[in-house]
């Protein structure tokens, strides 16, 4: 239950198709034109938009074996479209759209895990409403001539709700009791995983998936990658349902703004934030 392949999004193949291809297209350009979206300026990291990896923040930081573009899709109106590649030309009406049929698909998991947690249907869909925060992730993996010694993106999990993946080939790996599972490529489905956010609001009924991308010699790997969030001055706790005397809040209160400093710390030395608001 913590990932899933979801095969009835609704999205033609070919559509699938075009939005990997335009991907493909803005990596292959060349990198002083991918500069020109730069998530750095002055030597600054801005904001959570833009190309490029993680800024170098630790000593002890693990790096990653990927190229990056983030850029916040929803709500519209904190669009940054001064950092949309206009290259290959399609790539930002084919992000609107992919946005678009995405958020289609990821309501329908949201009303069955509304259910599943004896909430109402729409319970999860009316809190995430018009204003919650939705970022795209494009991941590119290139070959990695060591893939014994090199990780394509170190052990994570995502701080959504829930994290909407579409690969064109296997690397992704999961994390249960312990031990790594291959992540399975089924043509044209899309893979969703549980994140911290809905962790926190099932007061821990769904666990936030351990996951992490390995490398390959032979073939370079691009995923798209759509990450459900809320608004950032959300209070994030166990929906109040949940909790009672017999299942006490396992999770402490924070505001979602405050919990995603804590997440990017983390994640730049590897450790976990969700650990940190676990009563
Ligand atoms: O590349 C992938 O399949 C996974 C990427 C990922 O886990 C992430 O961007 O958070
Ligand atoms: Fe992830």
């Amino acid at each position: 239950w913590d990932l899933f392949l979801a095969v009835g999004h609704g999205m033609e193949p070919s559509f699938l198709a075009e939005a990997m291809k335009a991907t493909r297209e803005f990596f292959n350009l060349p990198l002083e034109e991918k500069q020109k979206y730069s998530n750095i300026v002055d030597g600054e990291k801005l904001g959570m938009d833009g190309y490029g990896n993680d800024m170098v923040v630790k000593e002890n930081q693990v790096l990653d074996w990927n190229d990056r573009l983030n850029l916040l899709v929803e709500p519209e109106a904190l669009r940054t479209y001064r950092l949309w590649p206009t290259q290959p030309p399609s790539f930002r009406d084919i992000l609107s759209e992919y946005t678009v049929r995405c958020k289609a698909a990821a309501n329908l998991v949201f009303r069955n895990m509304a259910k599943i947690l004896n909430l109402q249907e729409e319970h999860l869909v009316n809190m995430i409403g018009e204003n919650s925060i939705t970022q795209a992730i494009f991941n590119y993996y290139p070959q990695c001539p060591r893939p014994d010694h090199v990780l394509g993106l170190k052990a994570h999990t995502d701080g959504s709700i829930i994290t909407v993946n579409f690969a064109d080939a296997e690397g992704l790996q999961l994390q249960r009791n312990g031990v790594w599972y291959n992540v399975p490529i089924v043509p044209n489905a899309l893979i969703m995983n549980v994140g911290d956010i809905m962790e926190i609001l099932s007061n821990g009924f769904f666990k936030s998936l351990v996951h992490r991308v390995v490398t390959n010699a032979e073939k370079e790997r691009l995923s798209l990658v759509l990450v459900y969030t809320l608004e950032l001055e959300t209070e994030l706790e166990p929906v109040s349902d949940l909790v009672d005397d017999k299942r006490p809040a396992r999770y402490m209160k924070i505001k979602l703004h405050d919990y995603m400093e804590k997440y990017h710390d983390t994640y730049a030395t590897g450790t976990l934030a969700i650990d940190g608001v676990k009563i």
